[in-house]
């Protein structure tokens, strides 16, 4: 039976086939001359303190719409002024309701680094993520081969960005170490069954490499789940529901940040 992973990996290569009709790998790199180099996130990561990668985020499998999100620059601008370290944007549209027009509309409007979250899964999307000024790119290791994983980082790495490595059980753990990731997530959300559990990073914390930066993902909602994942050695959290639903996001990601000092 095809878990929800698969599901959305089959949409995705679908867009992603119609997307390289329009567009030509040629295209995008001469678009990629225009840009500035990408932005770096691992120093400001590891500074003491959480680090809050908060993202843009309408809809979601698990739970539907979450927020209507007319504006998202405007929302990653509120983010960027309540003390975010990074804004993550989901560009996938059938379930998350997201484009690379909000990935433009976020890179034109905020000076901080900026995070493309699909489902990376061939070259061409990488490139892509470039093109539209994204300076971290996610990778998730469920979603891929060893061969596809460790040419897809390289690939980020080459043109400037930083791999974000999704890890969510021991052994994604061991592969994200084995492939030297410097910045690696733990996903709460079981992305084939769509449970979420806060004490999964806690369980595989130990396994990342020690000098990796590491991110606890989903299922943060208040500052003291915030400050328990601090505790446990996340340098950072990537919060989308509670910041989407937040009537002061600003206000959400400063009360979180101050949850850990
Ligand atoms: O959010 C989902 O339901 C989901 C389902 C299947 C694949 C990915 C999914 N979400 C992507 C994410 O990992 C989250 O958007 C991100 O970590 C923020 O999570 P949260 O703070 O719980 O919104």
């Amino acid at each position: 039976m095809s878990s929800v992973l698969d599901d959305i990996i089959v949409g995705v290569r679908k867009d992603l086939h119609e997307r390289r009709q329009a567009t030509s790998l040629g295209h995008l790199e001469a678009r990629i001359q225009t840009r500035r180099a990408a932005l770096e996130v691992l120093p400001q990561l590891r500074r003491p303190g959480l680090g809050v990668i908060s993202e843009v985020k309408r809809s979601s499998p698990s739970k539907g719409a979450l927020a209507e999100i007319t504006d998202p620059a405007e929302l990653a601008a509120a983010y960027q002024a309540g003390g975010a370290i990074a804004i993550s944007v989901l560009t996938e549209k059938h379930r998350f309701n997201g484009s690379l027009a909000d990935l433009d509309a976020v890179r034109e409007r905020v000076e901080i680094p900026v995070l493309r979250k699909d489902f990376i899964v061939d070259d061409y999307q990488v490139w892509e993520s470039r093109a539209h000024g994204a300076d971290l790119v996610l990778l998730i290791v469920a979603a891929l081969d060893d061969a596809e994983l460790r040419r897809l980082h390289t690939l980020v790495t080459d043109l400037g960005m930083t791999p974000l490595v999704e890890v969510h059980t021991p052994d994604e753990a061991r592969r994200a170490a084995d492939l030297g990731a410097e910045l690696v997530g733990v996903n709460n959300r079981n992305l084939k069954t769509l449970e979420v559990d806060l004490a999964q990073f806690g369980r595989l914390v130990d396994l990342l490499p020690a000098e990796a930066v590491k991110v606890a993902e989903s299922g943060v909602f208040t500052p003291e789940d915030a400050a328990l994942v601090h505790s446990q050695g996340a340098d950072a959290i990537l919060c989308g529901e509670a910041l989407v639903r937040h009537g002061d996001p600003a206000g959400a990601i400063a009360a979180m940040i101050a949850a850990c000092r």
